[in-house]
């Protein structure tokens, strides 16, 4: 668990840039704390003075003062307001971004393991409960103290006897409310995972909607929601009366205190020792000291939201990918690609067996067999989504692992089951990431025989695609993400499945297409489809993470009784 220590620590990288507005705020802090002390003062000469002894120069004054200080006051809690905030949101704004920054830089594993809607949450509702420690806090706490320091300075000027009765009430209450604190920390904790997993539902259940509706698991979804939801409320509830209960419990203390005040005070007024405007000055004082340390304690109960907050970004932030970019170049032109006893674990499960096998440039490659065989995952390794746990990948002779991360998926482009579809425009999905260039849209869109389509939209090109690409039809959005992948002019191209939301007749011409691309790169094709096999110049048949034959198609009819089975199934 992080400390507030270990907290702000963390952001003094980022304190560091803010500190022309650090000094505004602490000009704002003196004016407002010291205004405080100065009006709570104020009260000796106005009573003394003006009622006491009649002193009309003195009335022609301290009206004057009091607009004085009650402007330097407030103006003072003006200024540091708003520049504390400038200093907050700004630090958050880099915050979200570094985070983002970080996410992105991270291996697939990582978000097999987190759900999305978990990650949004951190990235929303935390960094939020984060910005009241960088920004208010610090500084309304050190604004606190300092009023605090003030006004007692005015309490023991005006009485130091009566003083040490108020004061001496004040330890009294710290050990209620740092118990509350403690638990206001436990529920924190609690209210931050539970908002998580309202978030993470409410993104899953967007995703999924079409098979909600399909299953009328309408009711079903609800109701799991409104559990998670009831939860939170309870939880959100029990901190507000934690929180809450801060001021009963010092004003009732503060009472004591007060009581014991107005009784040693009044004595000493009555005997003479004392006079009413200092007494006045002194109670006023006293009564003011109230409400920063109130805040004080509730800022603390805040804080603990905070810390708590920062566990889960830092978490967040610290995260580093195990997929790590090698030094070397890319060659220029790739000619083989091996895989040399290839096996991959995910975690405890093993989906790929030592695999080995080669690819020359110029050939087509289809890895072929039952739903579960490991063919996705040999691809996401050369990808490096994920790395061998044993066995080296190389291209042309040097480790995938040695070469920079940045070129290689730059020369590897990948078509898979899934479409992704990006909302915006039909040009900026074919060129995602990359600048447009119109021609070259265009041009890939015709090798995917994806342009006759797209002219028709009312703006071409520039036709806006919704989430999902839910105005284009299953076919139409694999084309379009056959074009992406061909826009670059890839090496290598990797097709999962990539013709099976087609009809027969755009399949053909899609693999015609294919075949034209095809000439110089290496094209691996994980497919079920006949005629693509059949085109193939090695098919890899996989079958539990091992190759259980491998060859042309010709060869495999003669030698495989698999691979015969599994062309009898499609008869
Ligand atoms: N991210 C993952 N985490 C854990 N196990 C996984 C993961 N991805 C795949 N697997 C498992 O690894 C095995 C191989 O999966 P893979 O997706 O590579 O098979 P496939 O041959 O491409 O199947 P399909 O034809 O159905 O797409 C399967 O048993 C699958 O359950």
């Amino acid at each position: 668990m992080y400390s507030l220590k270990d907290v702000l620590k963390r952001f003094i990288p980022f304190y560091k840039d803010y500190i022309p507005t650090f000094i505004l705020v602490v000009i704002g802090m003196v004016l407002a704390s010291s205004g405080t002390a100065a009006s709570a003062y104020l009260v000796k000469p106005l009573l003394d003075e003006i009622f006491i002894n009649k002193d009309r120069e003195m009335l022609s004054l301290l009206p004057y003062a009091i607009i004085v200080v009650y402007a330097a006051k407030e103006g003072g809690k003006y200024l540091q307001a708003c520049s504390t905030a400038y200093i907050g949101q700004h630090i958050i704004k880099r915050l979200r971004e570094n985070i983002l920054e970080n996410l992105l830089s991270l291996d697939l594993s990582f978000f097999h393991t987190y759900r999305t809607g978990e990650l949004i949450s951190r990235n929303t509702s935390d960094v939020e409960r984060i910005r009241a420690v960088v920004s208010s806090l610090i500084p309304e706490f050190l604004r606190e103290t300092f009023t605090i320091f003030g006004l007692m300075g005015v309490v023991i000027y005006q009485s130091p006897k009566l003083a040490f009765f108020a004061l001496i009430i004040m330890p009294l209450a710290i050990y209620p409310l740092s118990r509350l604190a403690k638990r206001m920390k436990k529920i924190s904790k609690a209210s931050q995972e539970k908002i998580s997993d309202i978030t993470a539902k409410l993104s899953e259940i967007f995703n999924n909607i079409e098979i909600i509706q399909a299953n009328n698991a309408q009711n079903y979804e609800h109701s799991l929601f409104k559990n998670d939801n009831e939860r939170y409320f309870k939880l959100t509830m029990k901190s507000v009366r934690v929180n809450e209960l801060v001021s009963p419990l010092m004003e009732t203390i503060g009472a004591i205190g007060v009581a014991v005040v107005v009784i040693v005070g009044g004595n000493e007024v009555i005997d003479g020792s004392l006079s009413v405007g200092s007494f006045f000055s002194f109670l006023t004082a006293l009564f003011m000291l109230y409400t920063p340390i109130k805040k004080i304690s509730s800022l603390y109960n805040k804080m603990q939201d905070a810390l708590v907050a920062s566990e889960r970004i830092f978490f967040l932030l610290d995260q580093t990918s195990t997929i790590q970019s090698g030094n070397e170049k890319m060659p220029e032109k790739i000619t083989t690609i091996s895989f040399d006893d290839v096996s991959l674990f995910y975690g405890e499960k093993q989906a790929l067996h030592e695999v080995k096998l080669e690819a020359k440039a110029g050939e087509m490659i289809a890895l072929i067999g039952d739903s579960g065989g490991g063919k996705s995952s040999l691809m996401n390794m050369l990808m490096r989504f994920y790395d061998p746990s044993s066995g080296t990948i190389y291209i042309n002779g040097h480790n995938l692992k040695e070469i920079s991360l940045k070129e290689l998926r730059e020369n590897v482009a990948m078509v898979t089951q899934r479409v992704y579809i990006f909302h915006d425009s039909i040009a900026a999905n074919v060129a995602y990431g990359k600048e447009i260039d119109e021609t070259k849209v265009i041009d890939a869109l015709e090798k995917a025989n994806a342009y006759d389509f797209v002219q028709t939209l009312p703006e071409g090109i520039w036709t806006h695609l919704d989430e999902f690409g839910t105005n284009l039809s299953g076919g139409q959005r694999q084309r379009i993400a056959i074009a992406r992948a061909i826009y670059t002019n890839p090496q290598v191209l990797i097709l999962d499945e990539a013709t099976s939301a087609l009809d027969s007749q755009s399949e053909q011409k899609i693999t015609q297409a294919i075949e034209n691309l095809i000439k110089d790169k290496i094209t691996f094709v994980i497919a079920h489809r006949l005629s693509t096999i059949k085109k193939a110049n090695k098919i890899i048949l996989l079958k539990h993470g091992k190759i259980c034959a491998m060859g042309s198609d010709e060869e495999l009819l003669q030698n495989s009784k698999e691979y015969l089975n599994l062309k009898g199934l499609q008869h």
